[in-house]
């Protein structure tokens, strides 16, 4: 089996007209955890939509070699108010294995509560989801990305909101899941949390500043540059016009928008 999860070549994502992330091309390793950094807008969602399926490239490729994908979004995407429980909630980890009628095993409602006590949540089966805390909440998505037994695991802001002890706890499941093997990217906003915890960063600023251990990318110098072209850029700017014919443009637009609606409905 290759040693690559994933490949980007020249990736272009964007919405509805506008470019987000312009040119990228890397390659992120199998068994590999690395931090997806850059200001507010420098299209680091975007790129995870893209990773996940859920937003359609504009030009390029992005490859993708695993089994199972979990995607965590941010948290503000989440509707709390649904009307269900803890249980509801994390068991939909097993869907991509159970269908979203399948019934529990015994082993699987064993499975749950050992992801439950893993994350700190033992006896919180039956609390509505509009009874927990922001911390909570969190520690209950990572129980059910834990059941979802994914090989690449995209998790977008998860520390938003949560407690130093709480983002201690994430961190050592995180971690944990790399050392099992799996390929884990983070969108985070913490520097300091990301040169103590994470090796690899990719640094966006709407294109690739930097990427490699995160040492080298975390610099003085990357973050300046990132925060130059990050003010330069213009909200406005179309796809790349020098790539894409004005028609071509126009059909990608409106087949992204439709795939983005059919893939929401489906998430
Ligand atoms: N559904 C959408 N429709 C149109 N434009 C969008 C959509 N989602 C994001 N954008 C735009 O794409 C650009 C990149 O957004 P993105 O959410 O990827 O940034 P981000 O780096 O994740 O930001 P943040 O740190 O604020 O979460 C922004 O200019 C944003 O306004």
């Amino acid at each position: 089996m290759s040693d690559i999860c994933l490949e980007f070549k020249n990736l272009t994502l964007g919405y509805q007209g506008h470019a987000a992330i312009h040119h990228l091309s890397g390659v992120v390793e199998r068994g590999t955890l690395t931090a997806i950094v850059g200001a507010n807008g420098s299209g680091k969602s975007t790129l995870m939509k893209g990773i996940a399926g859920i937003l359609r490239p504009i030009s390029g490729t992005c490859a993708s070699h695993f089994g199972r994908l979990a995607y965590l979004p941010q948290l503000s995407e989440l509707d709390r108010s649904f009307p269900a429980r803890v249980a509801d909630l994390v068991s939909l980890g097993f869907w991509q294995r159970r269908g979203l009628l399948g019934r529990l095993t015994r082993s699987d409602r064993s499975a749950l509560s050992e992801c439950l006590a893993a994350v700190g949540l033992s006896g919180f089966e039956a609390r509505p989801l509009d009874s927990l805390s922001g911390g909570q909440m969190q520690r209950a998505l990572f129980a059910r990305t834990m059941l979802q037994d994914a090989d690449l695991i995209l998790l977008d802001e998860p520390f938003n909101a949560v407690d130093a002890r709480t983002i201690s706890d994430l961190v050592i499941l995180i971690k944990g899941w790399v050392a099992e093997g799996r390929t884990v990217l983070c969108v985070l906003h913490d520097h300091a949390l990301v040169r103590e915890h994470i090796p690899t960063t990719i640094l966006l600023a709407r294109k690739l500043v930097a990427w490699g251990a995160t040492v080298d990318v975390l610099t003085p110098e990357n973050l300046l540059r990132a925060r130059g072209f990050q003010e330069a850029w213009d909200e406005k700017a179309g796809w790349c016009d020098e790539q894409l014919p004005a028609a071509e443009h126009t059909r990608h637009s409106e087949a992204s928008a439709l795939h983005e609606k059919k893939v929401a409905a489906r998430v």
